[in-house]
């Protein structure tokens, strides 16, 4: 553990009731972009749902800027949580949602609140702003969700699978936004795209078994052949 870490994680055993899924792990999350690997069903989401405390851990405890994440107020406003199911209400438009979302995150303690003006023009949501959630593609959803996730202006981010399944361009301002994050925020996000997340992340972790492997650009040389390596050994 050191002073500038965001996140520690101390022999966490992430699942669900008596499923254990992975753990127990140990982990420290500093600033900058961290990419999360594994195969299909190995425990990426598991895991991310814990640290943000979405979840309970099953034994281990988990700190997350001097708070633990069993205490769910002191970490809401300083973490941020994109999953693969949407926070928005689908029967409200755009802008009932961000200004629903503005109510909730105001009254959190110490929060910082971006107003809602300047995240539909950050992420170019006007031409959405009067439509249904229902009625939003995928992509769209999910520009809407990150402006959510955006409003408290969080130190530590965490994204599931964030580049699935959108077009070209958007991809590119959505890796370009990770790594303006990554500059000063602590991004956690979970990818199975190994050249993208060598060009986004220096650090790395990748789940094996039960176990998480990290790599860091910062002490060794990782090269796809390294991660892929890894993946397999268990596979
Ligand atoms: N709500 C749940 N209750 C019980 N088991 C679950 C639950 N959600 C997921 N699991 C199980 O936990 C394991 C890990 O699932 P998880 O979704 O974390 O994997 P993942 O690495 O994110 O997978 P993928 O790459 O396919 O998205 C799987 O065996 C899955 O069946």
């Amino acid at each position: 553990m050191s002073a500038t870490d965001t996140a520690n994680v101390s022999g966490i055993v992430a699942g669900y009731g008596d499923t254990e899924v992975l753990g127990p792990v140990d982990l420290s999350l500093r600033p900058g972009v961290t990419a999360l690997l594994g195969r299909n069903g190995s425990g990426k989401t598991t895991l991310m749902r814990t640290l943000c405390g979405i979840i309970p851990a099953l034994s281990g405890t988990c700190t997350v800027l001097g708070s633990t994440v069993a205490d769910g107020a002191a970490v809401r406003s300083s973490v941020g949580y994109l999953g693969h199911e949407s926070a928005l209400a689908s029967a409200l438009t755009v802008e009932e949602n961000l200004r629903f979302w503005e109510n909730i995150t105001s009254t959190y303690p110490d929060a910082t609140v971006v107003p809602a003006e300047e995240l539909v023009e950050r992420f170019d949501l006007a031409d959405l702003l009067d439509k249904k959630v229902s009625s939003l593609s995928r992509g769209q959803r999910q520009r809407v969700d990150l402006a959510r996730l955006a409003m408290t202006d969080p130190e530590f981010i965490v994204l599931d699978e964030p580049l699935t399944g959108l077009d070209p361009v958007y991809a590119a301002q959505t890796r370009a936004l990770l790594s303006e994050w990554g500059e000063t925020r602590t991004v956690l996000y979970s990818t199975h795209s190994v050249p993208e997340a060598l060009e986004l992340a220096r650090h790395f972790l990748i789940v094996q078994g039960r176990d998480l492997i990290e790599l860091d650009c910062d002490h060794e040389a990782v090269t796809e052949t390294t991660i892929l390596d890894v993946l397999e050994a268990h596979a």
